[in-house]
């Protein structure tokens, strides 16, 4: 994929040793000099796009690289850390009165700050948890070439787009996650479709300055804007060299910021860079259920474990035989502290069906998920769309945007469902249309997807495992009675696939995705890049909110021929 930006770098740091011979006073001790030598990072990554946010912050206030540029060098290669002048103390500092001025796309301030060391040089600051508008003072403690990572100390002065008071989670301000809680929803919503704006912008530019880019439609809402992760991976690291774990070490996410900001926030979770956690307010109730359950369990058996883990708590869902006992229809899951599995009950009013939700934590056990009126079957530790209440409006969205206008009554109409995973807009998209066809690189998820449709009664699909490009391959639905659905990993597409892609020339293509950067680059790719890209026309482009109080944004992108 050609990309637009040849300069993407992440620090590793390499180490050679000072001979004895460069001391001018002949024999000490060798040291390692420090190299820092850049490490190549995908643009469309979180630290890619940081490098085109930083472009544009320079850009609206005339500076140039040049002018922000720190000596990481002098930095790695201080050795007289403890001097109160040393570079490093200068360089990790207190830095007042801050004002934020942009938001990056992982939902982190950017400000511009005095380098401390030389004149009339500026560094660029990444400030966890600043607003736009916000007044702060930070703590510099990381120094990277383009900018320095520093922790949010105070708020001098708030952004008229601050909200404190909409804070809900008692970790906000230190955990990764539910960073977006002190903004109002319209304004979290207003800020992903910025975020769609702004991925264009860095990586279809060429559909930009040729307009052929519609206006990106308004964010559509999550009708649950907390408690709606039907997935969540508490986690747990063992301490350095320790061979038996002593104390119960934390369990729960990783730490983001040092809110000293946050008073209210400051000695909850502890200190550590896993932080110990008994409430996600993204996470279902059942989660949150099976969470306590867990670290019920994990408090009598830490011992027991020889490193760190992962504990997956996934969501399943069952449709209760109203005739027999629920809790012999439950299967296994998390069980309370009386050994019994926790579940809660929900009833479906619009498909006349009672639900029973379990947690479960076994990665290999089979789970199900019930969407609109359609039951869905994988494993716990395979990939599933993670916001259930979102995906009735995502699918039918789909659905819609995948007819082919003009169609004659009777004309057949085919569907290829790319990257299906266990067939989940396969089976939604299904009604209506003669065949469909996914494809899939996850075997087990194909077996899945094939196990999926015959249980919803679904006949007219069918599987392929393999890459996306297989299809091409064996496709012999007619092109034009032909649309795709692609739904890519975050790293998008690739070439090869587009090109068959655009060689087979379908009538409209959906394009969703979770990484907006990567997909904008595909779209760009197949409408300037290949041979018949340019007979499509971008006629959608919306996000959808699959992750409330958080930065991501998913993109929907509907492409017809012209
Ligand atoms: C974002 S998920 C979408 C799955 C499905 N559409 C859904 O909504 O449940 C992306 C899927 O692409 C699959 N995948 C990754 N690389 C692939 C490739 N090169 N070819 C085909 N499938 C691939 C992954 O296994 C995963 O199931």
């Amino acid at each position: 994929m050609s990309s637009t930006n040849k300069d993407i770098t992440e620090p590793k740091i390499e180490t050679t040793k000072r001979s004895s011979n460069d001391s001018p006073l002949g024999k000490i001790k060798k040291q390692k000099l420090k190299k820092y030598k850049a490490k190549k990072a995908d643009p469309t990554s979180p630290a890619g796009v940081l490098q085109f946010e930083i472009a544009d912050l320079l850009k609206d206030n005339n500076l140039t690289k040049e002018c922000v540029t720190n000596d990481v060098s002098a930095i790695l290669n201080d050795f007289n850390k403890e001097d109160q002048n040393s570079i490093t103390n200068q360089y990790h500092r207190i830095v007042k009165d801050v004002e934020i001025l942009t938001l990056t796309s992982s939902g982190d301030g950017l400000a511009i700050i005095e380098n401390p060391v030389k004149n009339d040089q500026k560094q660029i600051a990444i400030v966890p948890f600043g607003l736009p508008g916000d007044v702060t003072n930070i703590r510099v403690f990381k120094t990277h070439p383009l900018f320095v990572e520093t922790d949010l100390l105070d708020v001098v002065k708030k952004s008229p787009i601050r909200r404190d008071d909409l804070i809900k989670d008692k970790y906000f301000g230190k955990v990764s996650g539910s960073q977006f809680e002190f903004l109002t929803y319209e304004k979290q919503l207003e800020i992903k479709q910025n975020t769609i704006n702004n991925a264009y912008k860095y990586f279809a530019p060429r559909l930009i300055s040729e307009k052929l880019l519609p206006t990106t439609g308004s964010t559509i809402t999550s009708p649950l804007q907390y408690y709606y992760r039907t997935k969540i991976t508490p986690h747990f690291d063992m301490p350095r060299r320790a061979k038996v774990l002593e104390e119960r070490p934390p369990l729960g996410f990783g730490q983001k910021g040092r809110p000293t900001w946050r008073k209210e926030t400051l000695e909850v979770g502890g200190h550590a860079s896993t932080l110990d956690i008994d409430e996600c307010t993204l996470a279902t109730d059942i989660l949150n259920i099976g969470l306590t359950n867990e670290r019920a369990r994990f408090e009598k058996e830490f011992k027991n474990y020889k490193k760190g883990a992962t504990i997956l708590l996934r969501e399943n869902t069952i449709i209760l035989d109203e005739s027999k006992d629920v809790k012999e229809q439950l299967g296994e899951g998390s069980r309370d502290a009386n050994g019994d599995v926790s579940y809660i009950t929900v009833d479906d009013k619009e498909n006349g069906v009672k639900l029973a939700k379990t947690c479960v934590t076994n990665q290999r056990q089979i789970v199900s998920e019930y969407v609109d009126g359609y039951t869905f079957k994988f494993t716990a530790g395979e990939f599933f769309q993670n916001n259930n209440s979102i995906l009735p409006i995502v699918t039918k969205y789909v659905r819609e945007n995948l007819q082919i206008p003009n169609s004659k009554e009777g004309e057949p109409k085919y569907l290829v469902d790319a990257y299906c995973g266990s067939g989940l807009f396969s089976v939604c998209s299904s009604k209506g249309v003669d065949k469909v066809t996914g494809v899939e690189i996850s075997a087990d998820s194909v077996a899945f997807a094939k196990k999926n449709a015959e249980a919803n009664g679904v006949k007219n699909c069918d599987f392929i495992a393999g890459k996306a490009e297989k299809l091409f391959e064996s496709i012999s639905t007619p092109n034009d009675r032909t649309s795709v659905i692609l739904d890519p990993p975050r790293k998008g597409c690739d070439e090869i696939f587009m090109k068959q892609l655009a060689e087979y020339f379908p009538a409209r293509i959906v394009y969703i995705s979770c990484n907006v950067h990567s997909q904008a680059r595909d779209i760009e790719y197949f409408i300037k890049e290949t041979e018949k890209g340019s007979h499509y026309k971008i006629e959608s482009l919306r996000g959808f909110d699959f992750f409330p109080q958080t930065h991501h944004v998913e993109s929907v992108c509907v492409l017809s021929r012209v």
